[in-house]
């Protein structure tokens, strides 16, 4: 029998017109977990104002992004690594990819699954940290699809792999392509998350959020995002051999006027050309695929803030897109381990 694994990314427009971009931000913000306030109070926040007034700004910024012939570059690169995994594992496998908003979709891509007729179904969430707003709603999409089914596949679900040796050594690879005495400072910048939404993350003991709890990881933060973010930069640093002082965390993409992570990429960046650094190489390690995120927000945006604040150049670090080791690392933690199949 035919062992089924499913990758699921974020999802993206199913094209850069205002009205699939609204219908992209719709689906997204109003997911309980990535918006996690009162039902009504999200719907008036979602569809009255941020889908409206969101909406063609973002549209402008995908239009900047979009390939003529390739589209979406987060849905080319994961089709890409669907098809270079798929290749990696062989015919006992059947890979499919779905995206939690938008297409193709999660539950297209169980159907697909079915259709093969495998007789598991093991989901990699492609986001290296765990954040409740990304691997925490795949995992419950997945689970709400597959509650429906008469007969539930054997289900396995691989977590958070922010720490990963192949994951660590694929970032480091892309990284090494640069000459790193080019640089005056290398930049993580991780995508952000509200810090209310740490905070409600209790667990073994723990409560985060307050300012500084978590820049390291230990067993009692384990299931932080923010300290899994400060872990893989620190894992990365260490791969390239860099010293403490050569690099620094911070978190990018913030929506809205909460207190998001700090601290914020654009206020680092600001800070660095105030202090005479000319030269800035940003790394993005909660993406596996460039985006929207890594390619407008840093290489565009930032680059620009950074220039006009004195900086000479900041250039992004292509993230893993088709890197063989992170290939390598996907066949890895889709073989599901010995004693959980007989067949
Ligand atoms: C890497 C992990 C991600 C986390 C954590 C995350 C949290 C998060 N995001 C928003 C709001 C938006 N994110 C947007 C784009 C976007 N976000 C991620 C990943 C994470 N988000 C990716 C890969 C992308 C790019 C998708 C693409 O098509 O290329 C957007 C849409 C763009 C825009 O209008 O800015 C929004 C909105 C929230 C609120 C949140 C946590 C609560
Ligand atoms: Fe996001
Ligand atoms: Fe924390």
């Amino acid at each position: 029998m035919r062992k089924g694994i499913l990758l699921v990314n974020l999802g993206t427009p199913d094209s850069p017109a205002v009205a699939d971009v609204r219908k992209y931000l719709a689906e997204f913000l109003m997911d309980e977990r990535v918006i996690d306030i009162h039902p009504f109070l999200r719907l008036l926040l979602v569809r009255g104002i941020i889908v409206p007034f969101r909406g063609p700004r973002s549209a402008k910024l995908y239009g900047q992004i979009w390939n003529s012939q390739t589209g979406s570059p987060l849905k080319y690169y994961s089709r890409l690594q669907q098809q270079l995994l798929q290749a990696e594992l062989g015919e006992d496998y059947v890979v499919e990819l779905g995206m939690r908003y938008q297409t193709p979709s999660i539950e297209a891509a169980l159907n697909k699954l079915l259709a093969a007729g495998v007789d598991s179904i093991h989901v990699i969430p492609l986001f290296p940290q765990y954040a409740s707003a990304t691997t925490g709603s795949v995992m419950a999409e997945v689970m709400r699809l597959l509650s429906r089914w008469v007969v539930i596949p054997q289900l396995t679900l691989a977590g958070a792999f922010y720490g990963h040796p192949m994951f660590i050594q694929a970032f480091a690879a892309n990284i090494s392509r640069y000459d790193l005495s080019d640089f005056d400072h290398i930049l993580f910048s991780f995508h952000g998350l509200p810090v209310r939404q740490l905070q409600s993350s209790y667990h073994n003991g723990h409560h985060c959020g307050q300012e500084g709890c978590c820049d390291r990881l230990t067993p009692q933060n384990q299931h932080c995002y923010t300290a899994q973010c400060h872990e893989t930069a620190r894992l990365i640093a260490q791969e390239i051999s860099l010293k403490a002082t050569d690099y620094t965390v911070c978190f990018q993409s913030r929506l809205g006027k909460q207190k998001w992570i700090r601290p914020y990429t654009s206020s680092v960046i600001r800070d660095l050309a105030a202090s005479g650094k000319k030269r800035v190489l940003v790394v993005c390690p909660a993406f596996v695929a460039d985006c929207l995120e890594t390619i407008q927000e840093i290489a565009a945006e930032c680059r620009e803030e950074f220039i006009q604040a004195g900086g000479s150049d900041l250039l992004l670090v292509e993230s893993l897109n088709d890197s063989p080791l992170f290939i390598r690392m996907l066949r890895e933690i889709s073989e599901v381990p010995k004693g959980h199949l007989w067949a």
